[in-house]
């Protein structure tokens, strides 16, 4: 039995071990990011049972990255391997001075030729949760339309459906994405945003108007990430913010959105309220501003009682 089920695209990372301008960095640290696969990895650490499943390329990166997410914990057995495309690669630049960018190396990669006949019913329906972000129906024709009958499954079998939009303006056209973001938030039940994305899909940076619109579309549950501020948390009947944690040195904030869904969905999971549900997803996004790569700040659930001042330690 699993409680959560995810799939999307996970590329190894070159991450400059510098910051500057890729243009004069020569040395990288190799890491891997996936927004899925982040959350699957942060799920796991919290002590859940999740599957991340994948197309991977039949070449050293693809055994890479299914090694550690399974060293992870998390259940790889549906993850496929293709020789017909590469595994996706992307390259992180890190700037002292303004925002962080990416590069990627994903067009046509081997994520992008999934299609619904790879999805497994029997898998999927044994979960509570099937999370999904908008970054896969941005890979490919088919991997749209493999999201949209991963819907249909969890539909079927009364399986929640969470929902991160990750909007990656640089996979396709701001019309399409608009499009298929807006006609997501109507499928599915719980929907995580950040400012900017409510600001791209629906015009306004108001996190009240923002919960609004999206619960007017359908979804039941609506919890917007406000960075450091926290998030509001809304659903028909209550909207509340919950303040963030203070993070007195932030590293990479990429990544914090992937931490944040696992904590909000591994306290829906133990049966907390939106609130309580909410503080811990604010306290495993905070924990993952704190290093350089995706993964490696994701807490533990011990760690995160610590943090939190459920539970004492003991360092000597
Ligand atoms: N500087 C910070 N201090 C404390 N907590 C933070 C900080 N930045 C992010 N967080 C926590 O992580 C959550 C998600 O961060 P953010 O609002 O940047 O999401 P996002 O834009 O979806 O991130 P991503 O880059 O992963 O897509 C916040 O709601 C908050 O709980
Ligand atoms: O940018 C993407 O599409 C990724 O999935 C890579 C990163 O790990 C992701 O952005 C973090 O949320």
């Amino acid at each position: 039995m699993l409680d959560v089920v995810t799939f999307g695209e996970t590329m190894v990372m070159m991450n400059p071990v510098e910051s500057g301008n890729l243009k004069y960095i020569y040395d990288y640290k190799k890491q891997l990011g996936g927004a899925e696969s982040n959350f699957a990895i942060s799920l796991s650490r919290l002590g859940h049972q999740v599957g991340w499943f994948s197309k991977l390329g039949k070449d050293p990166h693809g055994e890479y990255i299914k090694s550690f997410i399974q060293g992870e914990g998390v259940d790889t057995s549906q993850v496929k391997f293709t020789s017909q495309a590469p595994t996706g690669l992307f390259f992180k630049e890190r700037k002292e001075l303004g925002e962080s960018n990416v590069y990627y190396y994903r067009h046509n990669s081997a994520a992008s030729k999934m299609k619904p006949e790879d999805l497994s019913e029997e898998y999927i329906s044994q979960a509570k949760y099937l999370h999904l972000t908008g970054i896969t129906p941005a890979l490919s024709d088919s991997c749209y339309k493999t999201i949209l009958e991963a819907i249909n499954i969890a539909k079927e079998n009364n399986v929640n459906i969470s929902f991160d939009p990750n909007l990656r303006l640089k996979l396709w056209s701001k019309e399409k994405m608009n499009e298929v973001m807006l006609d997501l938030f109507e499928k599915v039940d719980i929907v995580l945003p950040g400012i900017e994305e409510g600001e791209i899909l629906l015009g306004t940076d108001n996190p009240t108007e923002i919960a609004d619109e999206i619960l007017d579309l359908g979804a039941e549950i609506v919890v917007v990430k406000l960075g450091a501020e926290g998030a509001l948390v809304a659903n028909k009947n209550n909207k509340e913010k919950v303040a963030g944690y203070n993070v007195e040195k932030v590293v990479d904030p990429i990544g914090a959105g992937d931490g944040f869904a696992a904590g909000f969905i591994s306290a829906q999971l133990r049966g907390k309220d939106l609130v309580e549900s909410t503080k811990l997803a604010n306290a495993v996004g905070a924990f993952a501003t704190t290093v350089i790569g995706d993964v490696e700040g994701l807490p533990t659930r011990e760690e995160v009682e610590i943090f939190t001042g459920k539970k004492d330690v003991i360092n000597r």
